[in-house]
């Protein structure tokens, strides 16, 4: 076992024993590398040999169908070649908190929690997120907490208003009962709060809860009442009344920069005397006709308004749909911050995005373990994982250089001018004929904004860590209807072909300009909408060569035979073994790589279709927020496990129709026993045994959530057309 110290430790006397050096972090290769190598080598072996094998049936044949397969085996050799490099050298790093100097000597911190849409994100949910945040371990003076509010929602702001007051009791609270998990939404929720990590606080707790549910109440209510507040019946300020006033002419999409400090760290005090962290409300200037960039454009404003405010070196971008669910996670970012050598060309510190609530079995494959947990592994070990965006601890200067906006780091007690200069830096205009976007912060032109701002870092020589505690330090919601989840991802794909198709692609810039391995890992994500192209093919080829009886692959008494035999079997069980390792079940494996089918299927192929419309200016694709919020109904289906098809669209019709071909191939494939199709005959059984739910939903269920009969109706007539056209095809 390779091991290593990443930084040089600072010198400190352990024990009694002089001058022991310490290290703040360390790093070891996973043990399981040589076998993942010995595995790449034995199976680039084998694709190879398909290759050839099917290069030379073309010869034999020229069949369009066998054409078709060789793009598809192309494909997949393409993304499977780049996905070695995510297991060619994991590793894992530990840190040691206790190390870390006195709290006075960390460096300012700024939390950044973005939220866009007071429909699909609940306010609440937002200041519960903020709240985790204010909570941290941190010196509180240097400490602040900025909420993003891309909606431009009065009802966002009123309800921070409520959060602020509240945290003079919540702070102190978490602090003397040692509560693990700050966010009051999450904490109140457990029915009896020792269940979030807090055994004291009896009464206090109780009384606490009042206050927090009668915050929950005064802002729901606001949103019953239209999502706008009503200053005269909700007895506010004079000062506040007159900015919801104001308000009245705002809407989402065109408001000028509303700043609002909601808690100045010198000034005011929690209900024990203690400093509170600064809160600020930050909404972006909008103006219809100027490009918004979406989640990027809005951290880009605030990462320029904090720079005048409070311009901390640290910045923490959170998603108001994740909270901390351990208030010392930024002691474990400073372990590589403040280490002398690592922290050089530190960009950011990345944790990984953990998912509460999801069920037993996962069905929708929320946990999307390779993208948050095992790709991040394989990728530190060539210089940092991606940025996730969120969860991250960011450098600031690894984003822009804060002299450029001249005067910043100034006092919140000098309010009227410095809020003055941070409105205007948040203007919609800044920007224009600036580098920003470009060179400097967030990086604008793909949906994944994450994806892209990480690359170009890397790009630029920065470095990244993966900082995986034992415990979870995060905790967030993931889609929980098949739609939503669907969705997310399409819009992802769109967002990471942006990032691959471009003239600084991962493929060729990015492996010049970081690493070959690095480059490999970000093509992986880049071109992941390519899955659909082999995952369709299996889909639909050897089904309609069952029904034609046109053999694809070799019989079962060809050697080559049990060159595909290895390469499925091999391919399975290696991410099976993998998915365990990083301590998965199989069921939830399961779940995860029939998900994988689903999402090729649909997500990769409408985000590739998507994408190329976007290319040829026809359509384009905007950043829609994921849904957070969900009947009862639907919940409780998630939470028995059933599958939600109980919504319009497209991406059943495609489902339905895959699962009705290859129900149509098995039952034709049995009934023609023949010799010669084991193979197309072994992939189609493994199709229907995938497309289980969708055959439950479509003729056995009568809930809600079964298959709508417009989607049926389709599914059917694609599935004629397409056993139409395979006939055409194989007899042709
Ligand atoms: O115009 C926008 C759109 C979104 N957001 C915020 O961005 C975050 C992520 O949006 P969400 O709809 O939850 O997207 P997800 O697909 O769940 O998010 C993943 O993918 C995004 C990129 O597609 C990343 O930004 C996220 O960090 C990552 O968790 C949320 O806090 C939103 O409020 C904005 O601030 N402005
Ligand atoms: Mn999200």
């Amino acid at each position: 076992m390779e091991s290593q110290r990443s930084g040089s430790g600072r010198e400190e006397t352990l024990n009694g024993s002089p001058h022991l050096k310490a290290p703040l972090n360390t790093l070891h290769v996973d043990r399981c590398t040589p076998a993942h190598r010995v595995h790449a080598l034995l199976y680039a072996g084998a694709i190879l040999g398909l290759v050839c094998h099917r290069l030379t049936s073309i010869l034999a044949s020229s069949s369009l169908a066998e054409g078709w397969m060789l793009l598809a085996e192309l494909v997949l050799a393409f993304m499977w070649g780049c996905s070695r490099a995510f297991k060619w050298r994991p590793v894992r790093r530990r840190e040691f908190p206790d190390r870390l100097p006195e709290g006075g000597a960390w460096p300012k911190l700024d939390v950044f929690v973005c939220t866009a849409d007071p429909r699909k994100e609940p306010p609440v949910g937002v200041v519960s997120t903020a709240l985790s945040a204010m909570a941290f371990e941190y010196p509180a003076g240097n400490l602040s907490v900025y909420v993003s509010d891309d909606g431009g929602a009065d009802v966002t702001l009123f309800a921070f208003m409520e959060g602020a007051r509240f945290a003079r009791h919540w702070l102190p609270f978490c602090r003397e009962n040692g509560v693990q998990v700050r966010s009051p939404e999450v904490f109140f929720a457990s029915s009896s709060s020792s269940s979030s990590g807090c055994s004291a606080g009896g009464g206090d707790a109780d009384k606490l809860k009042v206050m927090y549910q009668n915050m929950v109440q005064r802002v729901e209510d606001v949103m019953e009442k239209g999502i706008h507040v009503d200053s005269v019946e909700l007895d506010l300020s004079e000062e506040q009344q007159q900015i919801f006033k104001r308000w009245k002419e705002y809407s989402g999409n065109n408001h000028p920069s509303i700043i609002q400090v909601l808690l100045k760290s010198n000034e005011d005090k929690d209900i024990t005397g203690q400093a509170m962290p600064n809160l600020i409300y930050f909404s972006r200037e909008k103006r219809p006709g100027f490009p918004h960039h979406f989640k990027a454009g809005s951290l880009n404003s605030l990462l320029r308004a904090s720079s005048i405010l409070t311009n901390a070196p640290l910045i923490l971008t959170i998603d108001c749909d994740m909270y901390s669910t351990d208030p010392t996670s930024p002691q474990r970012a400073l372990c590589y911050f403040l280490d002398p050598i690592a922290s050089n060309k530190l960009a950011y510190v990345q944790f990984p995005q953990r998912f509460q609530g999801l069920n037993k079995s996962d069905i929708y494959g929320g946990e999307l373990k390779h993208l948050y947990k095992m790709n991040p592994y394989g990728m530190d070990g060539f210089g940092g994982p991606n940025y996730l965006g969120s969860n991250t601890f960011l450098s600031r200067r690894a984003l822009f250089d804060s002299s450029l906006e001249g005067e910043s780091g100034r006092d919140l007690l000098e309010p009227e001018k410095v809020l003055e200069m941070a409105t205007k830096v948040a203007a919609c205009n800044y920007e224009t004929g600036t580098k920003w976007g470009k060179t400097i912060g967030f990086r604008y032109g793909s949906l994944s904004e994450d994806l892209h701002t990480g690359f170009w870092l890397q790009c630029e020589g920065w470095n990244s860590v993966f900082c995986d505690p034992p415990q979870a330090s995060f905790l967030g919601d993931a889609p929980k209807t098949l739609h939503d989840a669907l969705s997310q991802c399409k819009r992802w794909t769109v967002g990471q072909y942006e990032v691959g198709f471009t003239r600084h692609s991962t493929l060729t810039f990015g492996v010049r300009k970081t690493s070959l391995g690095l480059g490999l890992t970000y093509s992986h994500l880049a071109f992941w909408g390519l899955w659909c192209i082999p995952i369709t093919t299996y889909a639909l080829l050897p089904q309609l060569a069952l029904v034609n009886s046109r053999p694809l692959f070799p019989k079962s008494s060809d050697p080559w035979f049990y060159l595909y035999a290895y390469l499925f079997v091999a391919a399975y069980t290696q991410d099976m073994l993998d998915f365990i390792y990083h301590k998965g079940t199989l069921r939830c494996w399961w779940s995860d790589q029939r998900m994988w089918l689903m999402r090729s299927l649909t997500s990769f192929t409408f985000g590739s279709i998507q994408f190329a419309c976007k290319q040829l200016n026809i359509s384009t694709q905007s950043f829609n927020v994921t849904n957070k919020v969900m009947d009862d109904e639907q919940l409780k289906r998630y939470d028995e496990g059933t599958f939600d098809f109980g919504v319009d669209s497209p991406f059943f019709v495609i489902l339905s129709t895959a699962a009705l071909l290859n129900l149509c191939g098995f039952l034709v494939g049995i009934f023609r026993y023949n010799i010669n199709m084991v193979a197309e005959m072994l992939l189609t059984g493994y199709g229907v045994a995938n497309s289980w739910p969708i055959y439950e939903a479509m003729f056995l269920r009568t809930d809600n959530g079964k298959m709508p009969d417009r989607v049926k109706l389709r599914a059917f007539l694609l599935t004629g057309i397409v056993l139409a056209g395979g006939f055409l095809v194989f007899n042709a």
